[in-house]
């Protein structure tokens, strides 16, 4: 039987839709810094970068044992003669004469007379006299100048993150500094009344705080510059002086609860006295009644309390709106197709994301829901390696049925 979600109602917008009006309304900054490669992780690349140089930089060695003229094997019965060394950074400095090979290590510069190389378990040395196995083409075990990477080629373009494997790009072709966008700086605040930072004691009717911490988590990871302003209770005017601090200090001001409809839900209604309102409740689970809009020059996006429905909503609907303004391309989720190892309970109405824990057996990936999925249920995100895509008219769904993940660490990628 098709049960009816009481939360959904026809005029809740598909987040799909909030997206495209998030994006529309953001400008990518364009203030640029130049950072050396050591401070350049994270960052996003404003220009375009080319290789100065060949890579590899010139031939060498993929192996520690001979080079050689491939045709001498055949001319000299496999056996050459030893005329010298070639180190990584030491490269042999003598005529090669027919009929000779040098001593190889791996990066080593081949020697200009040599064109192939055979790895040491494949030659027999007695004394000067080596004998070679032939390898299986004329060329092998070489690493030829320029095959990865021609001068003037392309390494990175314009709006790529700079990750671990950049870094190293960079260095490889010689680039010690960057161009790069300016950081964003995001002022995040929590609301309630009932919160007390960690490290407190509890009293009746109290809880911990915990919106700050897994916010903060979400935007060091997303490479923002971070501004926590505390904890502001259930005060209009304590309310809108952190707007406007806020607003006055960041370029995106973000808030975690006070956005449903309870008697002491003030951001909204601050929100749109101090600013504009864009929209606000959206066919989404968790993360209804996520609100967003502009305060001063600031972007504004109001988080749902509960603690699943921030992060899912930080994740799908703010983190777009982030990589535009710091400048980087949008990129569809990456969606794998996974056997369902147990039923999905799911209300048509809205577009819903469960938790879920991805794996793989010998049919293929498979994937089960972390138990409740209430938005309350924060250890539903940390017994999760992904999230379960529910499209918004869909209802329940039946074991071994094919579902759609998306697996969390491609998420902020
Ligand atoms: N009558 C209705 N009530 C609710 C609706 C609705 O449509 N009609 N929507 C529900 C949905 S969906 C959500 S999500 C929540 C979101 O409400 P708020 O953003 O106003 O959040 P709060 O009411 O302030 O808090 C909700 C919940 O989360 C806890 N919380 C809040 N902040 C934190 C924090 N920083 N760390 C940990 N936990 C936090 C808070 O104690 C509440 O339990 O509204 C539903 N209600
Ligand atoms: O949609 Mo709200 O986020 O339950 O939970």
């Amino acid at each position: 039987m098709q049960r009816h979600d009481p939360c959904s109602t026809p005029e809740l917008m598909h987040p799909d839709a909030a997206i495209i009006q998030l994006l529309d309304q953001v400008h990518t900054t364009t203030d640029t810094e130049v950072v050396s490669l050591t401070e350049a992780l994270d960052r996003v690349l404003a220009e375009n970068l080319a290789s100065q140089i060949d890579l590899p930089p010139f031939s060498n060695s993929a192996m520690d044992g001979y080079a050689f003229r491939f045709d001498d094997l055949a001319a000299f019965d496999g056996v050459l003669t030893l005329a010298g060394n070639a180190f990584a950074g030491h490269p042999f400095r003598g005529d090669l004469k027919a009929g000779e090979c040098v001593r190889i290590m791996t990066g080593a510069p081949l020697p200009a007379a040599c064109d192939t190389v055979q790895m040491q378990e494949e030659t027999e040395a007695n004394g000067s006299k080596i004998t070679i196995k032939p390898p299986k083409a004329k060329g092998a075990n070489v690493r030829l100048r320029g095959e990865e990477l021609k001068a003037g080629d392309k390494v990175l373009t314009l709006g790529s993150r700079i990750r671990a494997a950049e870094l190293g790009v960079l260095a490889t072709v010689g680039v010690s500094q960057v161009r790069v966008y300016r950081k964003l700086k995001v002022a995040f605040f929590s609301t309630g009344d009932e919160l007390r930072p960690v490290g407190s004691e509890l009293a009746p009717g109290q809880i911990y705080d915990s919106n700050r911490y897994s916010i903060r988590g979400l935007l060091q990871k997303a490479g923002m510059e971070w501004l926590d302003l505390g904890v502001i209770s259930d005060d209009p005017e304590a309310i809108r002086r952190a707007f406007l601090e806020a607003a006055s200090r960041a370029d995106v001001v973000l808030t975690s609860g006070g956005v449903s409809v309870g008697e002491a839900d003030f951001t909204k209604q601050i929100l749109s006295e101090e600013g504009q309102i864009t929209f606000w409740k959206l066919a989404i689970k968790p993360g209804k009644p996520f609100a967003c809009g502009r305060i001063g020059k600031a972007l504004f996006c109001g988080l749902p309390g509960n603690p699943v429905s921030s992060m899912v909503t930080f994740q799908k609907l703010v983190w777009p709106m982030l990589r535009k303004m710091q400048g980087m391309a949008q990129k569809p989720p990456l969606l794998l197709e996974a056997r369902l190892e147990s039923p999905i309970r799911k209300q048509p109405g809205r577009v819903e994301y469960q938790r879920g824990i991805l794996s793989r057996d010998e049919l293929g990936l498979k994937v089960r829901i972390t138990g409740g999925q209430g938005s309350g249920m924060l250890t539903s995100m940390s017994l999760a390696n992904c999230f379960v895509h529910l499209e918004q008219f869909q209802g329940d769904t039946a074991e071994g049925a094919m579902v759609l993940v998306e697996p969390f660490d491609s998420v902020l990628d």
